[in-house]
C-alpha cells in the first residue's frame, strides 16, 4: 500500500488538512513521493501526484475508480437521481445530453449573448467611474451570461419576479465546503441556507420549463436539448431531473469561470507586457479585422489571452482536488491502492512541479506557445481534469472569460492592487475576497 501520513487513530492529519490542505499534500509529496495516503477522520485518501501517477487516476474505469461514490455529497445541490446520484449507465446518458447541448453551434451563438449581457451589465451597474469587488461582479455577470446561454431569454423573464440568482448560487456554493464532503447533512446554518436556495432555484427553473412546454416558439438552447433528449430506452428526462441538470451545469461553470476571470484580471494588470499584448489583440482582431464585433472567430485568434487564462488556471485551478472512490484494488508501481480508499489528484499541486513545468511557481504564459508547449505530456495539465470525465465545459468557459475581458478592456481603464492570496476554505478555490478594483470609463475608443 502507499505510505501512510498521519497515523493517529481516526483523526489522522485532519487538522493540518483542514487548515492548509495543499501544504500538507505538497509536503507529503516532497517527503515520500508521488503516491501516499492521508488518514482523515476515518477516511483513507490516497493522493497521486505528477503526470505518471495522475494517468492512473484519469485512465481508471468507473468500475475501478468511481466518481459517483466520491461526489455523492453534491446531491443536496444537484438533486436526487441527477448525474452522480443515478445508476452508472444513467449518469453516462445524462452527461451525454449535457455534451450534446454544448456543441460548436451553441458556442458560436453564445459569444453574441455573452458580449451583449456584458455590455449591458457594465452600462447599468458600473457607469463612468468607481470601485467594485471584482469577484462579486464577475460572479453576477457569469451567472447572467451562462444562464442566458443555457436557457435563452426565458431566464431574464423568470428572474424579473424572483430574487437574485447569483446570491442563490452563492448560498449553494457556501453549502458545499470541505465539511460537507465528510458530513453533508449536519444541522449547520450553511446547509440549511443551501437547501433553501436550492428550493428557490429549482422553482425558478421549473417555472421556465413549464412555461416552455405551453409555448410554440422554437428554441435551440441547452435547456431545449435536455427537454427533448431521450435515453436509449426511448424515455425522456422528467422535469425534476432537467431542473437538477440545469442547476448542476450552472454550478459546474459558475464559480470556476468567475474566479478565473478575476485572477486573469490580476495577472494581466500585474504583468503589463502581457496586458499590452492582449490590448494589441483586441485592436488588431476585434476592431480592425472584424469592425468592432466580438465573434467566435476573433476570440479564437486571441492566442495570448488564451495562454494567459491557461496559465492562470495552471497556477490557480479552481478545483484543487478531484476524487474517486476505489471500488477494485488499483495497482501503481509496486503499490496496491486498496478498495475502500478515496483516491485524489490535486491540480494545484500537480501543476506546480518543476519537473513538469519549468519554474513552475512563475507566471509564464509563453510556456504554452507552440515552440515550448510544456503541457504536451499526457495528464500534466489537469485544470479541466482528463480522460472520460474531463470537463465538457472547457471551451465554453474559455469563451466566456475571453468575451468578458474583450468587452471590459475596451470600455474601462482599470486599477488593480497586487495579486491576492488564494482562499482554500471553499470547495471551489478563488482569490481572497474582497478583490477591490477601480475603474474609469475610457475617454477615447480604442
Ligand atoms: C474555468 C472553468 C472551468 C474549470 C476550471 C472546470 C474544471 C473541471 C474539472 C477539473 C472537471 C473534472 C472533475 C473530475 O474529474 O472529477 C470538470 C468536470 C465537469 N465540468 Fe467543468 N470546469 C469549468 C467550466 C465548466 C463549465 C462552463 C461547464 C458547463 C457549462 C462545466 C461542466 C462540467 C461538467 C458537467 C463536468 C462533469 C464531467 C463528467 O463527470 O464527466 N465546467 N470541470
Amino acid at each position: 500500500t502507499p505510505p501512510m501520513i498521519g497515523a493517529i487513530p481516526f483523526i489522522g492529519c485532519f487538522h493540518k488538512f483542514a487548515t492548509n490542505p495543499l501544504k500538507l499534500v505538497r509536503d507529503s509529496y516532497d517527503k515520500v513521493g508521488d503516491a501516499f495516503t492521508l488518514y482523515l477522520m476515518g477516511f483513507k485518501m490516497t493522493f497521486l501526484i505528477g503526470p505518471e501517477a495522475q494517468s492512473v487516476f484519469f485512465r481508471g474505469s468507473d468500475e475501478e475508480l468511481s466518481p459517483k461514490e466520491a461526489y455523492r455529497f453534491v446531491t443536496p445541490v444537484f438533486g436526487p437521481g441527477v448525474v452522480y446520484d443515478s445508476p452508472t449507465e444513467v449518469m453516462y446518458e445524462q452527461l451525454r445530453f449535457v455534451k450534446n447541448g454544448l456543441t460548436l453551434a451553441q458556442l458560436k451563438k453564445a459569444v453574441g449573448i455573452i458580449s451583449e449581457e456584458a455590455e449591458q451589465f457594465f452600462e447599468e451597474k458600473w457607469g463612468d467611474a468607481g470601485e467594485v469587488d471584482l469577484l462579486t461582479d464577475m460572479n453576477k455577470l457569469t451567472i447572467l451570461t451562462a444562464s442566458r446561454c443555457l436557457m435563452g431569454q426565458d431566464i431574464n423573464k423568470a428572474l424579473g419576479q424572483a430574487s437574485n440568482l447569483a446570491d442563490l448560487y452563492h448560498d449553494l456554493e457556501e453549502g458545499l465546503n470541505p465539511i460537507s464532503f465528510f458530513f453533508p447533512n449536519l444541522p449547520l446554518p450553511s446547509f440549511a441556507k443551501r437547501d433553501r436556495a436550492r428550493a428557490q432555484v429549482a422553482a425558478i427553473f421549473d417555472s421556465i420549463i413549464k412555461a416552455r412546454r405551453q409555448s410554440t416558439e422554437e428554441r435551440d438552447d441547452v435547456l431545449q436539448v435536455l427537454m427533448t433528449s431521450k435515453y436509449k430506452d426511448g424515455s425522456v428526462l422528467d422535469d425534476e431531473k432537467i431542473v437538477g441538470l440545469m442547476i448542476g451545469l450552472l454550478f459546474a461553470g459558475q464559480h470556476t469561470s468567475s474566479i478565473t476571470s478575476t485572477w486573469t484580471g490580476y495577472y494581466m494588470f500585474n504583468n503589463p507586457e502581457y496586458l499590452a499584448e492582449v490590448m494589441n489583440e483586441i485592436k488588431t482582431i476585434h476592431i480592425d479585422e472584424f469592425n468592432g464585433e466580438i465573434n467566435f472567430d476573433g476570440l479564437r485568434k486571441m492566442t495570448r489571452l488564451e495562454t494567459i487564462v491557461r496559465e492562470v488556471l495552471r497556477l490557480h485551478p479552481p478545483l484543487i482536488f478531484l476524487m474517486r472512490k476505489v471500488m477494485e484494488p488499483v495497482q501503481y508501481k509496486d503499490m496496491t491502492i486498496p478498495a475502500g480508499h478515496l483516491v485524489a489528484v490535486s491540480p494545484s499541486v500537480g501543476m506546480r512541479l518543476d519537473t513538469v513545468f519549468k519554474n513552475a511557481n512563475e507566471f509564464d504564459p509563453k510556456r504554452f506557445d507552440a515552440e515550448r508547449a510544456e503541457d504536451k505530456q499526457p495528464f500534466s495539465y489537469i485544470a479541466f481534469g482528463g480522460g472520460k470525465h474531463g470537463c465538457p465545459g472547457e471551451n465554453f468557459g474559455f469563451l466566456q472569460i475571453k468575451t468578458i475581458w474583450s468587452v471590459l478592456l475596451q470600455k474601462y481603464d482599470l486599477d488593480f492592487g497586487p495579486i491576492p492570496q488564494p482562499d482554500y476554505t471553499n470547495l471551489v478555490a478563488g482569490p481572497k475576497a474582497p478583490c477591490m478594483v477601480k475603474f474609469t470609463r475610457k475617454q477615447k475608443k480604442l
